[in-house]
């Protein structure tokens, strides 16, 4: 632990930069099983609000295994370390005024709560993919169930590992009700709620 140490402040904050992007830093937290879409719904959102002239950026689970995170595999305490320094990027992010979208499974309540409490109230927007897991394995974009189920990969959410969903995520995709499940039309919903909530404005 490193003691000493000082927060140094600076003379232009998160007021200033959100008052130069028009928006609020806040983060978009796509959760779920693989397979459920959740890289392919930040990536929609992305050029959504990108048309709109709003500065976001996305932080893809198997992206980050590349570079920050190459160190972690998928035990138990790995998956809680890759969700916290996720959870720290984002909370710079956020600070830089961006709209930072993560999209990683996330599977254990503990550690997305974690995250949510580094942030003040609502500025950590949970989005669960409400896809169950048959349509997922159906999918299988990367073989990785096949892998899974023939005992080639261990510990695979879903298959032996958890995914413990939460009673208080802000949006659950698709919603019960309507038929919107393409990913153009899922990111629409989410920007309802940024505009309703006001994050898409400084
Ligand atoms: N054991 C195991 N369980 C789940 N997923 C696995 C595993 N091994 C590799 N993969 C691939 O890694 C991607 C998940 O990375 P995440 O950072 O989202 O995982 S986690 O949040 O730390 O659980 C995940 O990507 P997505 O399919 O995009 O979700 C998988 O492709
Ligand atoms: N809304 C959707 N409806 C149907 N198929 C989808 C949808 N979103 C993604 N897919 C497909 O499902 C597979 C997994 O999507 P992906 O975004 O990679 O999921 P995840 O990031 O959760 O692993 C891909 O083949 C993708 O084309």
């Amino acid at each position: 632990m490193a003691t000493n140490i000082v927060w140094h402040k600076s003379s232009v904050g998160k007021l200033h930069r959100q008052e130069l992007l028009q928006q609020k830093g806040c983060v978009i937290w796509f959760t779920g099983l693989s397979g459920s879409g959740k890289s392919t719904l930040a990536y929609a959102l992305c050029q959504a609000l990108y048309s709109r002239g709003k500065l976001t950026y996305v932080l893809d689970g198997d992206n980050v295994q590349h570079g920050l995170n190459r160190d972690l595999a998928f035990k138990v305490e790995d998956r809680a370390e890759n969700i916290r320094r996720i959870g720290e990027v984002a909370k710079l992010f956020a600070d830089a005024g961006i709209i930072y979208i993560a999209s990683v499974i996330s599977p254990y309540r503990k550690d997305r709560d974690a995250c949510c409490a580094l942030f003040p109230e609502g500025d950590l927007i949970k989005v669960f993919m409400d896809v169950p897991l048959q349509i997922c394995e159906a999918r299988d974009p990367k073989g990785l169930y096949n892998f899974a189920r023939a005992g080639k990969i261990k510990g695979f959410t879903g298959v032996d590992d958890p995914y413990e969903p939460s009673l208080n995520f802000e949006i659950v995709l698709p919603e019960k009700g309507n038929n919107i499940t393409s990913p153009y039309e899922m990111a629409e919903t989410v920007i309802s709620y940024l505009e309703e909530k006001g994050y898409l404005r400084a």
